[in-house]
């Protein structure tokens, strides 16, 4: 890849490559925009098979993450970070300490959260070097865990879609395909578990499965064969560019909404969708919900509050569709305008993040 070339192409501001022997800490913290504020998004580690494969996926989250703000009215810039290895078998205290350290040394510019692979834990870890780490311990004073707030937005969303598809946001006795039922989506099934769907799921770790076939009653089918299932509703919520040519041709679902990042391969997978009469919700807007979780912390957290806020994710993914209908346009195009006006807006009556008080997470104890 030509970093500086990708960089100039999408306007990525920097991006930090984190190395230290002793803990074996290999990470690529990535900022796209702080024309909102700092740079809020999570880190997630993961065996990619290549450093360029990690790069790209930190690229492209940290991006994600600049829209997914933006469209969630947050007052925060989009950033992620990867860390390379097996969360399984590579993590330790020293290296999410290492880690901590250098999100201190950008001094507010990037906060980080959970992603796939880390924890709570992690983020205890690194919150003993910075104070720029959210979703950490509730005895902390923090939101902890995102992944049921996250969860619950999707479900909001994926209601505000089933309206435009099936004149009803009732999802009872829909038929909704799962895959990956790992911590957001367990709990986007229990949700829709509780309004009366059916769940078909996948995941490739057996555990997981075992768990929303015995809780609710799921049926369970092999990874390969979840795009082609006889279902009303695709939820993907494993890993993203699963949207694609080998894909789309499988899907027979209505809806498209699901917690996954970064679900369209290309945007030219969103327009075949589109022309397909398949409604999407677009993951940036409908998966929101853990990073206005998260990000109520900086205010010092209010459940109710950051409820509040996650509520609107149906409202938002409902002006999506809007949008899209009005100007003949996809929803992931639409999705985009609105974060992207968003920005041009504030741009033009501010340009770069300073720290101020706002963003010290002074309310909590060490
Ligand atoms: N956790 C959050 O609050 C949050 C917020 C926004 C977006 N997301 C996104 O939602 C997705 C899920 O996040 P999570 O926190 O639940 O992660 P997770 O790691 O707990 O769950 C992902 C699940 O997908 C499974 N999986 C991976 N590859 C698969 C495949 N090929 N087929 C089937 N299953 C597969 C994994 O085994 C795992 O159980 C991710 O894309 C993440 O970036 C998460
Ligand atoms: C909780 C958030 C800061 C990060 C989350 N993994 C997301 O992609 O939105």
């Amino acid at each position: 890849m030509e970093i500086f070339k990708y960089m100039e192409t999408y306007d990525y501001e920097q991006m930090v490559i984190c190395q230290d022997k002793q803990s074996g800490l290999k990470a690529i913290i990535v900022i796209h925009d702080t024309t909102l504020g700092p740079a809020l998004g999570g880190t997630r580690m993961w065996t990619y098979k290549s450093e360029e494969d990690a790069l790209e996926d930190a690229l492209r989250l940290a991006r994600g993450m600049t829209y997914k703000n933006a469209a969630a009215g947050l007052n925060l810039g989009g950033g992620k970070t990867v860390i390379i290895g097996d969360p399984k078998k590579d993590k330790n205290e020293e290296m999410f300490r290492a880690f901590g350290r250098y999100i201190q040394g950008l001094n507010g510019r990037y906060i980080t959260a959970e992603d796939v692979g880390t924890t709570v834990e992690d983020m205890d870890i690194i919150y003993q070097e910075t104070p720029f780490v959210t979703g950490v311990s509730p005895a902390f004073g923090s939101s902890g865990n995102p992944s049921p707030v996250t969860a619950y937005g999707v479900y909001r969303g994926m209601k505000a879609a089933a309206n435009e598809a099936f004149g009803t946001d009732s999802l009872e006795g829909k038929v909704i395909a799962v895959q990956g039922v790992g911590h957001v989506a367990y709990n986007l099934c229990r949700h829709l578990h509780e309004e009366g769907a059916h769940l078909i799921v996948t995941d490739i770790n057996k555990e997981a499965v075992d768990r929303v076939v015995g809780e609710f009653g799921a049926k369970a089918v092999d990874p390969d064969e979840i795009y082609g299932v006889e279902c009303d509703i695709f939820a993907p919520c494993a890993l993203g560019a699963i949207i694609n040519d080998q894909t789309i041709g499988q899907l027979k679902a209505k809806v498209i909404a699901g917690a996954a990042n970064n679900q369209l391969r290309e945007t030219r997978h969103g327009d075949a969708i589109h022309e397909m009469g398949i409604v999407y919700a677009p993951d940036y807007v409908i998966n929101a919900g853990g990073v206005i979780n998260v990000a109520d912390e900086l205010n010092g957290y209010n459940r109710d509050r950051a409820m509040k806020k996650v509520e609107t994710i149906y409202d938002n993914i409902a002006k999506v569709i809007e949008i899209s209908k009005r100007d003949h346009i996809p929803t992931y195009l639409a999705a985009d305008r609105l974060a992207e006006e968003r920005i041009e807006r504030m741009r033009n009556s501010r340009s770069q993040f300073l720290l101020n008080e706002r963003h010290i997470l002074s309310s909590r104890t060490r």
